[in-house]
């Protein structure tokens, strides 16, 4: 686990446009090293900013996007297509623009997809393709090149809530149910899977997101009760934020 270093941004625009210019070199250098890279997309508003700016970045042609793999965090727990699943906004802002191989997008189960209204099975599905998608000796999911995070005013990361079960559950992908956050259904990787990531991108913006941020940084927080100090890349963790976000800080 590494330390986390901030960065500070003006304002929401420039940090997705920052956090996109960010993606198209570190995607690009994976995948000069090894071929093919792979991303851990979030849901929420920054989320979804940066993946409209990369879309709209003339960079983006430096991504072999036929050579990307593409996985989420979490998911909210309903039918295919549906507006609150982060799927959906990220198709809507991103891969429906980009040349990227249809085989290689693995969003989460929906709620009518093979294994229909049973988030349980879902998770375990999902489980197992990450397992599939592992190399030699990297554990239950692979060593992503960069995972994605939004968080919560309450501190939650993916569906990781505040005193939720899920929040010590060792397999690698559990079903949430009475999230605090609508919808209560939900699919979310859990803190080891989190950390299997190389690089941990934290991305926040806005005042409400300001006290998060504090936690998520400061020694010695509960991860019961702020999970987003629970999460940390293997080889580098990155507290991207707009100047707001970053007001609970000292200088
Ligand atoms: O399902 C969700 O609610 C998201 O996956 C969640 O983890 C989100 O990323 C944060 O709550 C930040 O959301 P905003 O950027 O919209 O505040």
């Amino acid at each position: 686990m590494t330390a986390p270093s901030v960065l500070v941004h003006r304002d929401q625009d420039l940090l997705a446009e920052a956090v996109a210019a960010r993606l198209v070199t570190r995607i690009a250098d994976a995948q000069a090293a090894r071929g093919s890279a792979s991303v851990v997309l979030t849901g929420g508003g920054v989320g979804t900013a940066v993946l409209a700016a990369l879309a709209a970045a003339g960079a983006r042609d430096a991504i072999d996007w036929s050579r990307l793999d593409v996985w989420w965090g979490d998911e909210r727990f309903r039918p295919g297509g549906d507006p609150e699943r982060n799927e959906t906004g990220a198709r809507a802002a991103l891969l429906d623009h980009v040349p990227v191989d249809p085989a290689r997008v693995r969003p989460m189960p929906p709620s009518d997809g093979p294994d229909g209204d049973d988030p349980e099975a879902a998770a375990e599905r999902y489980a197992a393709a990450l397992r599939a998608a592992a190399g030699p000796g990297e554990g239950p999911v692979p060593a992503f090149d960069v995972l994605m995070l939004g968080v919560g005013p309450d501190a939650h990361v993916a569906s990781l809530f505040p005193g939720l079960p899920a929040l010590r559950d060792e397999r690698p992908v559990v079903a949430v149910r009475d999230s605090p956050k609508p919808p209560p259904t939900r699919i979310s990787l859990t803190f080891p899977s989190l950390r299997a990531a190389r690089e941990v991108w934290l991305l926040a913006a806005g005042e409400s997101k300001a006290e998060a941020v504090r936690l998520g940084l400061a020694a010695g927080t509960d991860l019961v009760r702020a999970p987003v100090a629970g999460v940390r890349g293997r080889e580098r963790t990155l507290f991207l934020l707009d100047r707001a976000a970053a007001s609970g800080l000292r200088a």
